[in-house]
Parts: C-alpha cells; sequence; structure tokens
C-alpha cells in the first residue's frame, strides 16, 4: 500500500534463506523448526520509522518469492541470489509504481503476506536456535539504549557472554541430573560407579559457590540497564531545585524563595559521563498542616529510601559558625533524613557558599575533610557556580561505582527476572543438599527445578538431553 505516514524510499527486499552468514547476518530469520507462525509470510520496516531516505523492509517466508516477483516485476528466471537489483517497485493489485529501489534476495524454500508481529523476526531466530533468551534481551536492550554504557552493556550481553555462562551452569547441572537419575534406576544393577553421586555433591556445591558471587553484583548490570535513581533531598529552601537546575542546565523545576515550593516529585533523566541517571527533586523535608504539602514530604520520604543515591542538599549559610558544631548538626539532619544504611551511598551538598565569609567558607571545608561518620561533602553555590564542576565530579565516580564497568569483569545480570529465577535455582540446589542422603527423588527433583529456572533464563529446558546424557555416559542398554 501506498503509505502516508511512513513513506518508504529505496526497498531491499531481504529474502531469507538456510545458513548463508551474510542473510544470517542481515536477517537472522531463516528456517523455523517449530512454531505456529512459521508458515506465514511475513514482512516488516526493518530500518527506523518515520521520515528518511533510505529504507530496508525485510520479507521472510514461502511467499516471499511471489511477493518479490509481482512488487519488481520479475517475470522470467530470478536474477542471482545475493546481487542488489534497481527495479521499480509496485503495488501488485493496481501496478502503481509506489517507488524505485534496490532488492536482492537469498535462496530459500518455495504464498499472501502479513505485517510481522513485534518481535517476530527475532522471534524467529530464537525458535530456530540462532539466538538464546538473554541475547535477545540484549538486543532489545541495545535498540533502546541512550547511554554510552547501556550500549556496551547489551552489546556484551547481544554477544552471548552472560547467555554462555548460563549455559554452561545448565549443561553442568543436567549431568548432575542424568547422574542421579541413572543413580536412582540402575546402581542396584551395579552398573554405576559409587563415586557417581560424590561428583554430582562437588559440581553442586561449586555452582552455588559460583552463584551466590554472581547475585551478589550490587544490582550494578540491573542498575545501568534502567538507570541510577539520585534523588535530591534536605529541608526547604536550601537550593534542591536549583541544584537539579545546574546539574540539568535548564529550568526543569520552579525555583523561589518561599518555603515549599516544590510539592510533587520532579524526574528528570540524564546521562552523565555516559551513564543513565534519572535525578529526581522532591519536596523540602518539614512538618507542614498543609494536606498536599504532607503528601509531598511522604513521597520525598519514600523516594529517599528507594534511590541509589541520595544528594542531602543544606543551606551553609544556615549552619552554626563553628564548625564543630556545624558538623554535629549535619550529622543530626542526617538521620531526620534517612536511614543509617542510607547514609551509606549519600553525597552531602553544602550550598549557597556565596552566603559564607571566605574563612568561614574554608575552614567548614577543612572540619568536613576531617570529620568521620559523615558522607562526602561538596561546597557549592549554584549562584555563582562555585564548586559545581568538583560536585559533578563526584556524583559522576559515585553513579560510576554504582553501575560498574560494563566491560570488565564477569558478565553482570541485567533483569529482575534473572535474580529470580537465579535464586530459585539456587534455593533448588540447596533441596538437592537437604534430601542427598536421606531421600534421592526428592534430591533429584531439587537438581530437576534449578535446571528448570535456569532454562526460564535462557528459553530452553530440554528432557530429551537428560536421556542424552544418562545413555551416553553410562552406556545404558549397550
Ligand atoms: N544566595 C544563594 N541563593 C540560592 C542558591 N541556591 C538557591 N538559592 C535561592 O534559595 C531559594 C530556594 O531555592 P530552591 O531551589 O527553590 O530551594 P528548594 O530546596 O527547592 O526549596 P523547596 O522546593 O521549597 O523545598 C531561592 O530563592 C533560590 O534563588 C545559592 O547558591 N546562593
Ligand atoms: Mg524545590
Amino acid at each position: 500500500n501506498k503509505p502516508t505516514q511512513n513513506y518508504i524510499r529505496p526497498c531491499y527486499f531481504l529474502i531469507p534463506s538456510r545458513g548463508t552468514p551474510l542473510s544470517r547476518l542481515l536477517c537472522n530469520c531463516d528456517e523455523v523448526s517449530a512454531g505456529l507462525a512459521s508458515a506465514d509470510t511475513i514482512f516488516a520496516l526493518s530500518s527506523g520509522h518515520g521520515r528518511c531516505g533510505v529504507a530496508v523492509v525485510r520479507v521472510s517466508g514461502p511467499a516471499s518469492v511471489t511477493s518479490l516477483r509481482s512488487m519488481a516485476g520479475l517475470t522470467g528466471s530470478l536474477p542471482p541470489p545475493r546481487k542488489a537489483l534497481l527495479r521499480s517497485i509496485t503495488d501488485p493489485l493496481t501496478r502503481e509504481v509506489l517507488d524505485r529501489g534496490l532488492v536482492l534476495w537469498f535462496p530459500g524454500s518455495v504464498p499472501g503476506m502479513r505485517p510481522a508481529e513485534a518481535g517476530e523476526f527475532t522471534r524467529r531466530a530464537f525458535q530456530a536456535g540462532k539466538l538464546g533468551l538473554t541475547e535477545v534481551e540484549g538486543l532489545g536492550d541495545l535498540i533502546h539504549a541512550e547511554t554510552e554504557a547501556q550500549r556496551r552493556l547489551a552489546l556484551r550481553q547481544m554477544s552471548g557472554e552472560l547467555g554462555h555462562l548460563y549455559q554452561d551452569w545448565s549443561n553442568k547441572l543436567k549431568r548432575c541430573l542424568a547422574y542421579v537419575e541413572a543413580f536412582i534406576d540402575f546402581s542396584e544393577d551395579e552398573l554405576i560407579e559409587d563415586g557417581v553421586l560424590n561428583q554430582v555433591d562437588r559440581v553442586v556445591c561449586n555452582l552455588q559457590t559460583e552463584m551466590e558471587q554472581h547475585l551478589k553484583d550490587k544490582r550494578k548490570g540491573e542498575r545501568l540497564r534502567s538507570g541510577v535513581q539520585v534523588v535530591i533531598a534536605g529541608a526547604t529552601n536550601a537550593g534542591k531545585s536549583s541544584l537539579l537546575n545546574s546539574i540539568c542546565q535548564r529550568p526543569a523545576a520552579i525555583v523561589s524563595p518561599i518555603a515549599g515550593t516544590t510539592r510533587d516529585v520532579v524526574e528528570t533523566a540524564l546521562d552523565i559521563g555516559g551513564f543513565p541517571v534519572l535525578l529526581i527533586d522532591t519536596a523540602g523535608l518539614r512538618d507542614s498542616l498543609d494536606v498536599v504539602e504532607r503528601e509531598g514530604v511522604r513521597r520525598a520520604r519514600e523516594r529517599v529510601e528507594q534511590a541509589d543515591l541520595t544528594l542531602v542538599v543544606v543551606d551553609c549559610s544556615n549552619l552554626p559558625i563553628d564548625t564543630q558544631q556545624a558538623a554535629a548538626f549535619l550529622q543530626e539532619h542526617l538521620k531526620s533524613v534517612m536511614s543509617t544504611q542510607k547514609q551509606n551511598n549519600c553525597l552531602l551538598v553544602l550550598n549557597k557558599t556565596d552566603l559564607l565569609p571566605e574563612e568561614q567558607r574554608q575552614n567548614l571545608d577543612m572540619e568536613l575533610r576531617q570529620v568521620s561518620g559523615l558522607p562526602p561533602a561538596c561546597l557549592i553555590s549554584c549562584h555563582s557556580n562555585e564548586g559545581l564542576q568538583d560536585f559533578l565530579t563526584a556524583l559522576h565516580g559515585n553513579v560510576k561505582t554504582l553501575c560498574g564497568d560494563p566491560l570488565s569483569g564477569a558478565p553482570t545480570l541485567t533483569q529482575a527476572r534473572h535474580r529470580t529465577h537465579l535464586q530459585q535455582c539456587a534455593a533448588a540446589l540447596a533441596q538437592y543438599q537437604r534430601y542427598r542422603d536421606t531421600d534421592l527423588a526428592l534430591a533429584a527433583e531439587g537438581v530437576r527445578s534449578a535446571l528448570t529456572s535456569l532454562g526460564r533464563i535462557t528459553g530452553r529446558v530440554g528432557a530429551e538431553e537428560i536421556l542424552d546424557i544418562i545413555f551416553k555416559d553410562f552406556c545404558i542398554g549397550k
């Protein structure tokens, strides 16, 4: 049809086939071994939507050759595969010319088309065993990545590192399950050596340790994928909204000398040195009789407790002149803002340094560097911008630590669903250990459900493979 909104200029018809590297690269959607929709011919705009000079339209399925012939006016034999041809592209029913563009095809199987469902090309790649579920998730994250670090993390997951790790664990567990099953079924016939269960014990124990380490990642991958929540909190008029505006360099929040200006939560998404940050301004914390303001304060406290990092803003012109007293005041103030545990992920921002005499500012700075028991402090002025650069450097450093380096170290899990299934997997392994000496059938059930949990992450669970291992490793039935 002739689209009005998504006008498509030179079209590529990519007709996928079996196994050619180029078609794999371009299409990822060759043969589909199973699945309900595999007999349909599907098409989709594979390049970005909207106005553009060049668009790629991909077609896959049994009717793709017919669509190529009718829309590109190819009557005789087809042109050689993988060779691009410049053709007029016409409406197959009215013969109206829609556009001119390059068409190419890849050899494949032998008709109506329908638009691909969201993600259907990728689903076919998954069903054909070309991509695991974590790789598919990586691909999705790559498309949606908004910062450099997110892009790196997604690319790493898409390349299969995380999937391989889980697949490796899954393979080990399959072998364990096969061994335990074999022991249950055949040990009386003395076909199975006694040491078999000890081998399983060792593997299960090592896997548990590895999984625990993997889960103790301080949610770095999840944070990097979904953005670090940085909450700005403190008393009214401290300059919280001014700080938000200084960081994002636009008047995102209303600033006024009236205490209680901000009543709701104001969120701004930012890219800080390649890391995704959701910067959250909140209502000033004070007791109020006003119901709206009280709700604002409740929300502010809620956000502080959910925050990955809190910026506690204090008007430093309100601090006691004696620096030791000032430090004690800040300690008390922090307690009123957040729980002790949250203070570990916190930066103190002493604002309005322009209102302090130079000497007092220096003394305060020195005292805060020495005093223990206080989070790192930055002295800034949102009016003169003094100290802002140092504060931004500190903020970047904190965000970076919270996300970790997406390229180094072991691959990190990136979604809450990974964590849930891994925790279930670890719990199931504990079941194996619990019943190992008393009820081997229940112990085996533990390994089986551990395997199912891992399979939910990778998208692959197979009973056939267990039987394969039993028969192969123990030559049963030879
Ligand atoms: N002198 C001086 N004034 C500042 C500075 N930063 C903010 N202010 C002023 O302090 C007042 C309060 O600023 P806001 O940013 O609205 O403070 P807030 O913490 O968001 O206040 P609430 O939303 O009421 O909780 C405004 O009049 C600002 O112009 C600063 O660095 N120096
Ligand atoms: Mg405000």
